[in-house]
């Protein structure tokens, strides 16, 4: 069993965007020990650019190109020094995997992206991927890591991919701006009628919203990924995850596609 499992900066992060020391321990304590029982886990984790902004001590999130890619550069330290510190204590290995839509869609870069992340499943690592911020330029890059996550199932031939998410998985509405939506367990296909339930970033620390999981979830279920999206506030919902037990929403990948 291999999963993906992408991480977002609202699930590592306060509102303040400082880091949520709890909630990291708990992550990585959980992912840590899914790793034990045997499941190869491939990690994409957002957060540079937030820790990056905490670290630099800047009032706010910078708007600019320059200054998303310098907080980046900062907090991606940041971010793999906490990583490996926090799975150091369980004996797991990180490495650190910076990506851009320009090597995944070279044949020769993504044929070695596949190679090294075999070859580190091969020496049981855990692979911590983030897109190369520094020269993802809003024409080069791929934007967002919900859609990343999905291309790096593909390449890592997962078996899962799951989206920690600040809400328990995809609702008829946004539950922020309609606290009647309900809970929508099981998706055998992501058509327009489930895209028009998708709204925008529910905080100002998420940057894709719905949309683009659903995005993400086209591409996976067409790889014959299924993809799961849960709450990344409660990490140990992927205990029951791995046991089989139903946990936010589920997008069956059709082989057929
Ligand atoms: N139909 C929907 N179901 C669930 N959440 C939705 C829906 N439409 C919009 N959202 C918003 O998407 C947000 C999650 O995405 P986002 O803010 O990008 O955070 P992250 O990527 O960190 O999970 C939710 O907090 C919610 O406000
Ligand atoms: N590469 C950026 C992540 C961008 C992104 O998709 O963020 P998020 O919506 O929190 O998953 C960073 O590390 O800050």
């Amino acid at each position: 069993m291999r999963i993906v499992v992408k991480v977002g900066t609202s699930t590592l992060a306060h509102a303040t965007g400082q880091l949520n020391i709890r909630r990291i321990e708990r992550l990585c304590r959980v992912i840590a020990d899914v790793k034990n029982s045997g499941v190869e886990v491939v990690m994409v984790s957002s957060g540079a650019i937030g820790m990056g902004v905490g670290k630099l001590s800047l009032s706010q999130r910078p708007s600019d190109v320059p200054g998303k890619q310098a907080a980046s550069a900062v907090g991606q330290c940041e971010l793999m020094y906490v990583y490996d510190k926090e799975f150091e204590q369980y004996h797991h290995v990180v490495a650190q995997m910076l990506l851009t839509s320009y090597e995944i869609e070279n044949d020769d870069c993504r044929c070695n992206i596949e190679n090294t992340l075999q070859r580190l499943m091969d020496y049981r690592v855990l692979p911590i991927v983030n897109e190369n911020d520094t020269v993802a330029t809003e024409e080069l890059g791929i934007g967002e890591n919900d859609t990343l996550s999905a291309i790096v199932a593909t390449l890592a031939k997962a078996d899962l991919l799951v989206i920690l998410s600040d809400i328990d998985g995809l609702y008829d509405s946004d539950p922020h701006q309609n606290p009647q939506a309900k809970l929508i367990p099981l998706v055998r296909e992501i058509t327009p009628e489930i895209f028009a339930l998708a709204g925008g970033a529910g905080s100002k620390l998420g940057t894709g919203g719905m949309e683009t999981k659903l995005r993400a979830g086209l591409v996976a279920n067409r790889a014959g990924i299924p993809m799961v999206i849960m709450n990344g506030r409660q990490p140990e919902l992927l205990y029951d995850l791995m046991e089989g037990k139903p946990v936010g929403t589920r997008f069956e990948g059709r082989k057929d596609v």
